[in-house]
């Protein structure tokens, strides 16, 4: 919110970055054990401008103390909960604790651990590390008034044909062949928007928020793939983007909009040619040049009418 100060617009927050707290739970037999890794970062907006103007901290919750609430919290939570639920369960907390502050901002980030099979057989208390990860970020306000938002990032995915990009603009700075045969390789970053828009009003149902998370991300892994036999042509990222932000918003009724970062990550067709020995490889979709940069970059976000964001 921003504030009048000396004849300028003044506007604050505080928190604490990149607190790391793990966080184990056990089967009532003690056998099976759940693990989550979370870095969270809290972020307050709250009515503490003497701090800035008058050396008067006394109305700072200091960034130490929101610290140890991750890990107090953490603790508190007897039942395995999801990133969402936390994310939450913490915005209430500095936003009912506190009178000076109004509204909380906490983001998670979940590492992949992911239970380990050892011959065949899911391991009571081993994990790995997967690949892509689970985000969310939840606005909690002292209301109640609620924005929850999840996503996924590094979500690594390519396929070897059934990809084009033909009709483009061309002129005299264009190169690029015009082709239904390519690479389509990306590393989308997803976030999507759930439509609770208050604290009171989230699903109760245990974990409902880690289904979802996997629920979103097989629509957009199925849709960017298709069958696996035939797959989908893709005629651009573009297009692709969008049938999985349909995918999303039309398999669940609960997200009111989602946004994409699809990277159009290249394989450059590799030919060599000497000029003793004329061409030593010819590209024939079958040898590439995997690169990182530069890469293309496209992003869309879809929404429903009557959705906020
Ligand atoms: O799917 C694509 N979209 C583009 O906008 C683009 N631009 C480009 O050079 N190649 C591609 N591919």
């Amino acid at each position: 919110m921003a504030k009048e100060l000396e004849g300028f617009n003044f506007e604050q927050r505080h928190g604490k970055a990149r607190v790391r707290v793990g966080r184990v739970w056990r089967s009532k037999d003690g056998c099976r054990h759940f693990m989550v890794e979370w870095n969270v970062n809290i972020s307050l907006l709250s009515n503490c401008v003497a701090a800035y103007v008058r050396d008067d901290n006394s109305d700072i919750v200091a960034t130490d103390t929101m610290k140890n609430t991750v890990y107090i919290k953490a603790k508190e939570c007897s039942e395995q909960l999801s990133a969402e639920e936390f994310a939450i369960l913490l915005g209430k907390h500095f936003t009912s604790f506190y009178p000076q502050v109004f509204t909380a901002i906490v983001k998670i980030v979940e590492k992949p651990w992911e239970r380990i099979s050892v011959n065949g057989q899911p391991h009571e208390h081993g994990f790995k590390l997967g690949s892509e990860k689970h985000t969310t970020e939840a606005i909690v306000q002292k209301s109640g008034v609620l924005q929850l938002t999840s996503g996924v990032e590094g979500l690594s995915l390519l396929k070897t044909t059934q990809s084009g990009f033909e009709g483009f603009i061309r002129d005299k700075y264009t190169a690029l062949p015009e082709t239904r045969e390519r690479m389509l390789a990306t590393e989308v970053t997803a976030s999507w928007r759930y439509s609770y828009e208050s604290v009171s009003s989230i699903p109760q149902k245990s974990l409902y928020f880690n289904e979802q998370y996997l629920n979103v991300k097989k629509a957009l892994v199925d849709t960017f793939f298709g069958p696996p036999e035939r797959g989908v042509y893709s005629a651009s990222v573009q297009s692709t983007l969008l049938q999985m932000a349909k995918a999303v918003l039309g398999r669940f009724g609960d997200i009111s909009s989602v946004k994409l970062k699809m990277p159009n990550i290249h394989f450059l067709p590799v030919n060599i040619s000497s000029k003793d020995h004329g061409s030593i490889v010819k590209f024939n979709d079958d040898v590439y040049l995997p690169t990182d940069e530069p890469h293309g970059s496209i992003e869309a976000s879809l929404s429903r009418f009557w959705s906020k964001m």
